[in-house]
């Protein structure tokens, strides 16, 4: 922490109830299918099928659409995004972290990026914003009074290669709040090799 943080900031409300977390929606097996979904994501980043196998898995996937699309319900009631035992609270469209320490002091996540986000023979750099803005958004939740903060922007220092298929490690922290506003700032690490370092600016909002 640095003298010009505000020793005595944090939390004064609830958390909003998107962000409060929730263990059991979408029932036990909801883990092992977000799993298959990242799965077919991985997957499919490593076939080039004939026309008509694509035709046929795109039938195959379409079915399994239009069944999720039956069962679908309001986003703040859906299980993924609210589930807190599961990597990334089960949101298939992040990058499965899990977190390690969570408290004033910031978040450690540790993340293993996937076939997925791979982009020329390392992660794709906007996977690795988005696992910063996702973790910023986990460390300014717990030092905004009240509401939640928003993104105003987030830059990325791409330090040295970062890999897929291993764990890294991830430390984001609020490094000074100045009204409103919350500096941010995180590293990404694979052992001792930093891949990239963040600086971002958020907003506190009122809870919409
Ligand atoms: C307890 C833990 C459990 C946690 C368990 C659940 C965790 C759950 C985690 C969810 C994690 C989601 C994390 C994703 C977070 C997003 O990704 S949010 C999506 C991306 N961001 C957006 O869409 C934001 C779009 N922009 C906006 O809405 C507005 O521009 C903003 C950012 C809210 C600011 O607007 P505003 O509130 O009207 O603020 P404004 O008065 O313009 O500016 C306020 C101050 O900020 C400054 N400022 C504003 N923008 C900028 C800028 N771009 N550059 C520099 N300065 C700026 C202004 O100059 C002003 O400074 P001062 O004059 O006060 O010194």
């Amino acid at each position: 922490m640095t003298s010009t943080q505000q020793a005595d900031a944090g939390r004064t409300s609830e958390l909003p109830k998107w962000a409060r977390g929730n263990s059991h929606r979408g029932g036990p097996g909801f883990g092992e299918l977000i799993e298959q979904v990242r799965s077919v994501m991985d997957a499919s980043r490593f076939i080039a099928p004939g026309d008509d196998v694509a035709r046929e898995l795109t039938a195959d996937l379409s079915r399994i659409v239009e069944r999720m699309q039956a069962i679908a319900v309001p986003v703040d009631d859906a299980a993924a995004d609210s589930r807190e035992d599961l990597p990334a609270r089960g949101n298939p469209s992040l990058p499965p972290f899990e977190i390690i320490d969570l408290g004033s002091e910031g978040v450690v996540a540790e993340i293993v990026f996937r076939a997925f986000h791979l982009g020329r023979l390392s992660a794709h750099g906007g996977n690795i914003s988005l696992l910063f803005d996702e973790l910023a958004g986990y460390a300014t939740m717990h030092r905004v009074t009240s509401g939640f903060a928003r993104t105003a922007f987030l830059k990325v220092d791409y330090r040295s290669l970062t890999p897929i298929d291993r764990p890294l490690r991830a430390r984001v922290w609020v490094e000074e709040i100045d009204g409103r506003k919350l500096h941010v700032l995180g590293t990404l690490h694979d052992g001792d090799r930093l891949c990239a370092d963040m600086t971002a600016l958020f907003i506190q909002v009122p809870d919409a």
